[in-house]
């Protein structure tokens, strides 16, 4: 491992990643491997998670195509200085911020979209000019392999690499000095991740989990909400980071929004769920125990259904769920769903705020006044009034956590940013010593308040401004030369 990232850190400081056309020819690569090696791609995903490949499409490669593609259009905007205010001190000089590549960054995906997770931040860190190195997953081993195989045919081997393993393989790496992390996984794990970033002072970003919750209000298009909901926390068997983990409504509301998620549930996956291209199944036998303990003791009004065998859980609804229940302790990633009853939104909201911040909050109401007061009055990662999920589809939003479910951001520009260091630059010329008195010792009342006349007034360029400041600056000059 040690080898791998001083081969990369070597090939970074060649300074090959930086230049605007060779990001853009390795992105260019990148996309031409999901397109000329899509087959092989949705092959793998749909294997690792008994997915259709029209999912495994429709999920996570139409992500990165659309990501690759705005890195393709935005990015000589992203990666030029741009130019910063001045003040009357440096009025005369170049201010700019220059993004900067960070160097060797180190990417770790989690399984659930084994290939979205990893390739997005890729996307990112390629466009910002750094050399990365990817872990998959090892529970979504086929497109670990898959990725192993295809990426170092397509892009830089000095500089992008990708390490396949377990918990000791990314041990291992983490030992080694990055100059930042971005990982996807659970917040135990996240933890392991900062402790090890820490020793070396680098930078994390945690994509983690959470219980997002659902409010539904009681004035609400209750059959577009169940249609909503059902669609985001079965897609993936509810193994999705920001699926609608539970709803809170008025308990009047309960068992209509039983009825319509039941009759919703029909008209996605048909009268024999198993059979549906559209139903996925649990990762593995750990986590389908794991939600089979969940439902013990719970009042099951729909679905419960499981084969050990095949790891099928039947999309579930838990009724009257007690907020004490195992079920409301830890996130669920699975296709259960808890309703969990508060009197009004006030209680609604009083119930999030009690709890560790979520990954993503949901809002279902007629009255945008309460959805805006409910994320006046709360904190998550992200929120998506009247649907699910969505607001991770449009890449001009930050995608991250806040709290428990994580620190820093990604897609789209937030990609870019999180992979630079906003490099301040401030170039001066040498003239100017007569105003530059100012800051040399020995300090004086006089200097002090001259001081603050030149730094506390903020000077905008704008042609009459410049002309009317450069007048006052060597008027200025002038009358300081004098008095210092
Ligand atoms: N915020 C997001 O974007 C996002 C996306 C997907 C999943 N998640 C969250 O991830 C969780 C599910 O993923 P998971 O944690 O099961 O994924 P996982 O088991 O695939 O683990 C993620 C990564 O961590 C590594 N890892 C696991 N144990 C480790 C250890 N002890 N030391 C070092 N590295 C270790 C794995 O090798 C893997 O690469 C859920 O909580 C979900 O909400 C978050
Ligand atoms: C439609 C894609 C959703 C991806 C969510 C990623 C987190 O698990």
């Amino acid at each position: 491992m040690e080898r791998q990232v001083l081969r990369l850190r070597q090939a970074f400081r060649s300074g090959r990643s930086r230049p605007l056309r060779f990001r853009l020819q390795q992105l260019e690569a990148l996309r031409r491997m999901v397109q000329e090696r899509e087959k092989e791609i949705l092959a793998a995903i749909a294997a690792d998670l008994s997915k259709s490949e029209l999912n495994a499409y429709s999920h996570e490669v139409i992500t990165i195509l659309g990501e690759i593609d705005f890195m393709l259009g935005n990015l000589p905007e992203l990666a030029s200085a741009r130019p910063a205010k001045k003040n009357l001190l440096t009025m005369m000089d170049e201010a700019y911020v220059q993004p900067e590549p960070l160097g060797v960054v180190l990417i770790i995906g989690a399984w659930n979209y084994p290939f979205v997770l990893t390739m997005q931040p890729l996307v990112g860190a390629i466009a910002a000019g750094n050399a990365a190195i990817v872990k998959p997953s090892e529970l979504s081993e086929n497109t670990a392999k898959i990725l192993a195989e295809l990426l170092p045919q397509y892009l830089d081997q000095d500089l992008y690499a990708i390490v396949n393993g377990g918990i000791p393989e990314t041990t291992e790496l983490l030992k080694q000095r990055f100059d930042h992390i971005l990982y996807t996984g659970n917040t135990a794990v996240g933890k392991i991740v900062m402790e090890a970033a820490a020793k070396h002072l680098t930078p994390v970003t945690l994509e983690l989990g959470g219980k997002s919750p659902c409010y539904i209000d009681r004035d609400c298009d209750l059959d577009v909400a169940c249609r909503r909901i059902a669609w985001g926390k079965y897609m993936n068997c509810g193994q999705t980071c920001i699926a609608p983990d539970y709803i809170l409504c008025e308990a009047s509301l309960q068992n209509q929004i039983v009825q319509k998620i039941k009759e919703t549930v029909k008209d996605f996956y048909g009268e024999n769920i198993k059979a549906s291209p559209d139903y996925e199944r649990i990762i593995n036998l750990r986590h389908f125990k794991r939600l089979q303990s969940l439902l013990k003791g719970q009042k099951i009004a729909f679905g419960g259904e499981m084969d050990e065998a095949t790891r099928y859980l039947a999309p579930t609804i838990l009724t009257d769920v007690d907020p004490n229940s195992k079920v409301m302790q830890e996130e669920i990633f699975g296709p259960i769903l808890p309703i969990v009853s508060v009197k009004n939104v006030d209680e609604a909201i009083n119930f999030i705020n009690d709890r560790e911040k979520p990954l993503a909050l949901y809002v279902f109401s007629r009255n945008n006044k309460l959805i805006k007061r409910v994320i006046d009055e709360t904190s998550s990662g992200g929120v998506t009034g009247n649907d699910v999920i969505m607001h991770f589809t449009v890449n001009s939003l930050p995608f991250g956590g806040v709290g428990a479910s994580g620190m820093g951001a990604y897609h789209g520009k937030y990609s870019f940013d999180t992979f630079s260091h906003q490099r301040p630059c401030l170039l001066k010329g040498l003239k100017g010593e007569s105003v530059n008195k100012l800051r040399y010792p020995p300090n004086s009342e006089s200097k002090v308040s001259w001081a603050k006349f030149f730094l506390l007034k903020q000077f905008n360029k704008g042609r009459l401004g410049m002309l009317l400041f450069v007048c006052l600056v060597a008027v200025a000059a002038v009358i300081v030369k004098d008095q210092l």
